[in-house]
């Protein structure tokens, strides 16, 4: 296991009294963050709750925002853009936005886990534009290509 990295961390006036995001077991690879306001979400809605904090993530490094799977499985509660992406230069609050793919209406209360924060690092790349890309066995052939029987 990697050092964990320090993350600064601002609590928005609406964050008093909030945990911080945490890992819930020594092993866990995302923190859970809870919301920090209640909202009741239709069938189909979707809502970017508040969770009341803002942060600086070092340079290199980004929190990926992804689903919790209890309330995937038993609620169809889900982020319809997971895993949102948290740019490390971004310093606005922390949303999570939730969508409630269930058939029923689902309640979101202050103080409950919706979602989980995993920090990674960012591979920063470049483009360089050339006239014609080398051969491989693939060629053009994607989508379901493999595997496919001729003839
Ligand atoms: O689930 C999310 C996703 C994003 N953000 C914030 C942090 C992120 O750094 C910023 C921009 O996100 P993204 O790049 O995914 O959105 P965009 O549509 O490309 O907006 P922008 O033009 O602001 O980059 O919005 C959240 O708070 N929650
Ligand atoms: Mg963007």
């Amino acid at each position: 296991m990697t050092a964990p990295i320090t993350i600064a961390l601002k609590r928005l006036p609406h964050g008093e009294g909030l945990p911080l995001p945490a890992y819930a077991t020594d092993g866990a690879a995302g923190m859970d963050v809870v919301a920090a306001e209640d909202v009741d979400l239709a069938p189909g809605g979707r809502h970017a709750v508040a969770t009341g904090f803002a942060f600086a993530i070092p340079a290199g490094y980004e929190i990926q925002v992804r689903p919790r799977s209890g309330l995937a499985l038993k609620h169809g509660i889900s982020l319809p853009n997971t895993p949102g992406t948290i740019d490390s230069d971004y310093r606005g609050e922390l949303k999570i936005i939730m969508i409630n793919l269930g058939q029923d209406s689902f309640a979101i209360r202050r103080g409950d886990r919706i979602a989980q924060l995993v920090a990674a690092p960012v591979q920063m790349a470049r483009f360089s534009e050339v006239p014609e890309l080398d051969d491989t066995v693939r060629g053009l052939g994607g989508f379901g290509s493999t595997g496919v029987k001729s003839g």
